[in-house]
């Protein structure tokens, strides 16, 4: 049984079929991630499934209701190792419903071009470089 905290991540992209645009979210908390740029999603709750968990987040942060697209895979069975205790699995999705807003957790949302020099030139979270790298990767 894995002791891993999972987090679940969406590379919220402006089209599934042609991506070019990746929506970026800085973070408000905590202290140590405040102003840290980050793919929307959070922690799966008791009795919820991985897409489920991340239905609901991008709801509860974004205000939107997305379709998912494929998985981006980690390197882990439970995705992307995030520190020693968590780790997150990322999907790529579209909303459906709804503009993106930080309604919760974020204080700026920013639309970037996956093949431009804008998002590596954010300051992500040190954890979610390979993924960015790996969503550029897997749009080009
Ligand atoms: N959502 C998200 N969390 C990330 C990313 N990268 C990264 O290291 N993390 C870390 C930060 C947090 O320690 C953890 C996710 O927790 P969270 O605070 O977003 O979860 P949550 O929305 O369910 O929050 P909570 O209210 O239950 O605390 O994963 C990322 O790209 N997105």
């Amino acid at each position: 049984m894995t002791s891993m905290k999972q987090i679940v991540g969406a590379a919220l992209v402006d089209s599934l079929s042609n991506p070019q645009q990746l929506l970026a979210a800085r973070r408000t908390a905590p202290p140590e991630f405040a102003g840290m740029w980050e793919f929307p999603g959070g922690k799966i709750e008791k009795g919820e499934g991985p897409e489920e968990a991340l239905h609901r987040e991008l709801r509860e942060e974004l205000g939107v209701t997305v379709t998912l697209g494929a998985e981006i895979e980690g390197s882990t069975p439970d995705g992307w190792p995030l520190n020693s205790g968590a780790a997150m699995r990322v999907w790529l999705a579209e909303s459906m419903e709804g503009t993106p807003e930080p309604l919760e957790d974020h204080d700026a949302l920013v639309w970037v071009d996956l093949g431009g020099q804008e998002i590596l030139e954010l300051p992500w979270i040190p954890a979610d470089l390979p993924i960015v790298h790996a969503l550029i990767e897997y749009t080009s």
